[in-house]
Formats: structure tokens, sequence, C-alpha cells
């Protein structure tokens, strides 16, 4: 997607169908740094630190912008039906209350029914959802939810363990503490078993 100066319209194509967003203002958002780095006494006049408002500008509309995507599905042929599971699928976004970055990784996974989806569209899925101001829980959620709607599995497990650098490299300072969150959905929420295989594979329980 490109980015441009001026607000503008932009279509993600995905299986919800084309959502519209607004695009970045790059140049209001780099004035707008400018001025928030004088407001805390931050002098950028030097040449390394010059063009430091664009980069910020840039910095945060890259970490806010969701890449389409489509979520390619084919037939369940073989009526594979046991657990399909990415495991430890970086992921990075940015925490709606401090708009800092939080870091980590989602193990996403899914009992097929009828169609199974492209491998890579499990992290794509996780992407879509990082990009944009979060709390943790929800991402967890929207994820489980989107891949619920889309493919119509028998179950959908979602675990996410993050470090949130609000609450690592400032004010309480727990530095190393990760925050874990899921959601499970279908057979991987109601059947014990199921469950207890899919948060083993996942780490989570051991
Ligand atoms: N539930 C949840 N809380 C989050 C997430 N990310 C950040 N927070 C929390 O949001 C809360 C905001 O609380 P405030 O008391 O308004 O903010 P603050 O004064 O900066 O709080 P401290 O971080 O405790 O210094 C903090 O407790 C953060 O740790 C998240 O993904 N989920
Ligand atoms: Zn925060």
């Amino acid at each position: 997607m490109e980015m441009t100066a001026t607000a503008a319209l932009q279509v993600i194509e995905d299986v919800t169908g084309p959502e519209e967003v607004t695009g970045p203002d790059l140049e209001a958002a780099e004035r707008a740094a400018r001025e928030f780095l004088q407001a805390l006494g931050v002098v950028v006049d030097s040449e390394g630190t010059r063009d430091t408002p664009g980069r910020m500008a840039r910095g945060y509309a890259e970490l806010l912008s969701a890449r389409p995507f489509r979520m390619t599905t084919f037939p369940n042929d073989e009526g594979y039906d046991e657990l399909v599971l990415a495991r430890d699928i970086p992921l990075r976004s940015v925490c709606q209350h401090h708009m800092l970055p939080f870091v980590g990784v989602a193990h996403v996974g899914y009992l097929p029914g009828a169609r199974i989806l492209g491998l890579s569209k499990l992290a794509r899925v996780v992407e879509h959802y990082a990009c944009r101001p979060q709390v943790q829980e929800r991402l967890t959620k929207q994820v489980a939810d989107h891949l619920a709607e889309q493919l119509q599995p028998r179950g959908v497990g979602v675990v996410v363990e993050a470090e949130h650098t609000c609450m690592s490299l400032r004010g309480v300072r727990a530095t190393g503490s990760r925050t874990v969150t899921s959601t499970l959905l279908g057979t991987l929420r109601d059947d014990a078993a199921s469950r207890q295989e899919f948060l083993a594979l996942t780490g989570v329980q051991r």
C-alpha cells in the first residue's frame, strides 16, 4: 500500500469485504511530532536529528498500517481433521493507552472443517489486527473470531504472549514480564482433550 502525504481513503481488501480506513497524513504527523518533541524539550536541529520528526511519523504510520491480503482457502479433500497450528508467529502492535509497542508471539491453530486455510494467512490475520492501536485481549479475540467466521472450522485457538514496553520500560518497569491471553472457540473450547492438546502444543500448558 502506497503511503500518501495527504489524508486519503485506502481500501484494505480482506475476506470481510473492502474496509475503508483513513490513510496517514504524513506531513501533518511530522509537524505534530516536531511540536511534540519541542514540548518535551528535545532539540532536533542537528544533521542527525533534523529528520527525526519525519522518521517518527513514518515509523508510527508503518506500525499502524495493515497490508491488504486475501484469505485463500482450499477444499479439505483429504478430510484432515487434526489440529493445524502455526506456533511463534512474530507479533508487534501498539498499546492504545500509551502508543508504545508491545512485542511477542502468537500461536494460532484450528481444527479444519470443509476447507483448509493457506498457512501464511494465519500470520497475516495476526498482522492485520496488530497494525492498529490495540489491547492484547481484543487482538487475541479478533484473530480467533475472524478465523471462525471466515473459515467455519470445528475449532479455533489463539494464544498471544507479549511484553508491553509501557509496562517494562516505563511505569512499573516490570522488565521481562510477558502477558498471556487466549481465546478458544468450538471444539477447542468445549472438548477437554482437544483443549489440552492445543495448550500443550503452544507450550502454555506443559
Ligand atoms: N488490559 C490491558 N491493559 C493494558 C494493555 N496495554 C497496556 N495496558 C494497561 O493500561 C493501563 C493504563 O492505566 P493508567 O493508570 O491510565 O496509565 P498509567 O498511569 O500510565 O499507568 P502505569 O502504566 O501503571 O504507570 C495500564 O495499567 C497499562 O498496563 C493491554 O493490552 N491490555
Ligand atoms: Zn500501554
